[in-house]
């Protein structure tokens, strides 16, 4: 709950000097509405690259928001701290060649650091509501994120871990040039992406050929980039998008739930809502859309998508089987290095 005297609402972004941290941050300090149920909003910046986050910090803090403060973290116990909502950026982008896999090394370590520092700075009972993963690769940190708060017993943080997704569905409206009529599920690397495109007129290889389009977008930018990263200002987009709907949820009076699709534990007991389908049934982390409540943890999954799904051959024994072979491949990869941190700590 808010304090009574000036209530801050605190963001932290960590990685904010890179590509979609200064991005992200422009969209945050310029776009957000004025909070209702807080007196201000504090943007929390950290990254390891001091130079560039303090030229970022002073650039953005000429924007006239007076309502949202801007802080540079010197470290990042003070940035994780008192947190609403934690937004993870931080770490290596991909450059041609590699896969997003060949980041978990890395970017592994940098995830596992970032968890130990949230339970020591955000003990239970703690204002903080959402842990949102952009960094690469989504189907193998969420797991280890989430893990690590298993072993260390911290229930209280596991269902407010999600994988940030939404990227997929962009380039899958873009791709197909409709704006609601396809969802994109199950994880956030290659064959993993499956949006399903509901729409007759299409032969499955016709469907083939757009899906993969929207599964290699993220090659595609890497590819045009030419060694100089991969997708940001696409991805601080449709990252603000789901910041903002977070953003409503905790700081607005009338938002009491939003409906969303973000990568997040499936199997959470405490889920009410239809059951989920069997073929899911050895696949502990999904992208599907939920409805999140104010505490920030989902309120119901909702896999009425798979009716349609397992109707459809060319879904149910093609696109499905592959990607649940290898989402499963990556979560157990995500989990098993959870294990190896914990035994060396
Ligand atoms: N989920 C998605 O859809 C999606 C989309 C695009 C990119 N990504 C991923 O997001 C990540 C960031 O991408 P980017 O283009 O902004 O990269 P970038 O290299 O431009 O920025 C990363 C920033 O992280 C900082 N950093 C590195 N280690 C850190 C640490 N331990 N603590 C704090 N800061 C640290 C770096 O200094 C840098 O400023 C990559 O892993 C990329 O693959 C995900
Ligand atoms: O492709 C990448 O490595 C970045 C991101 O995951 C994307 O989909 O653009």
């Amino acid at each position: 709950m808010p304090h009574l005297n000036q209530s801050v609402f605190k963001i932290s972004l960590i990685g904010a000097a890179g590509g979609i941290g200064q991005s992200l941050s422009l969209l945050l300090k310029s776009q957000l509405p004025k909070p209702e149920i807080y007196d201000k909003v504090e943007l929390c910046l950290f990254d390891i690259n001091k130079d560039v986050l303090n030229g970022v910090m002073v650039d953005l803090s000429h924007i006239d928001t007076l309502y949202i403060t801007l802080k540079l973290s010197q470290d990042i116990h003070d940035c994780l701290h008192n947190s609403d909502i934690i937004i993870m950026l931080a770490g290596l982008p991909r450059r041609p060649g590699m896969t997003r896999d060949d980041l978990f090394h890395i970017n592994g370590t940098i995830i596992n650091d970032l968890a130990l520092n949230i339970m020591k700075n955000n003990p239970s009972g703690s204002s903080l509501k959402n842990i949102s993963i952009v960094s690469n690769p989504v189907n193998s940190l969420v797991p280890l994120m989430v893990e690590t708060f298993k072993l260390y017993k911290r229930e209280d943080l596991i269902s407010k871990v999600y994988g940030v997704t939404i990227l997929d569905q962009l380039r899958c409206n873009h791709f197909t040039g409709n704006m609601n009529q396809n969802i994109v599920i199950g994880g956030h690397s290659g064959d993993t992406i499956v949006p399903v495109i509901q729409d007759n007129e299409l032969s499955d290889d016709e469907k083939l050929e757009i899906i993969n389009k929207i599964r290699f977008g993220g090659d595609e930018v890497v590819k045009a980039k030419k060694g100089h990263g991969s997708a940001t200002l696409s991805m601080a987009y449709a990252g603000f998008k789901i910041f903002k709907q977070f953003y409503s949820l905790f700081t607005s009076i009338e938002t009491n739930e939003i409906g969303i699709t973000l990568y997040h534990e499936i199997d959470s007991c405490a889920i009410t809502g239809n059951v989920k389908p069997a073929i899911l049934q050895n696949v502990r982390f999904f992208s599907i859309p939920m409805v999140i409540g104010k505490n920030g943890i989902p309120i119901s999954f909702n896999f009425e998508i798979f009716k349609y799904l397992m109707n459809n051959e060319f879904y149910a024994k093609k696109l499905l089987p592959t990607c649940i072979e290898k989402i499963i491949e990556n979560i157990e990869t995500g989990i098993e290095k959870s294990k190896e941190f914990y035994r060396e700590q």
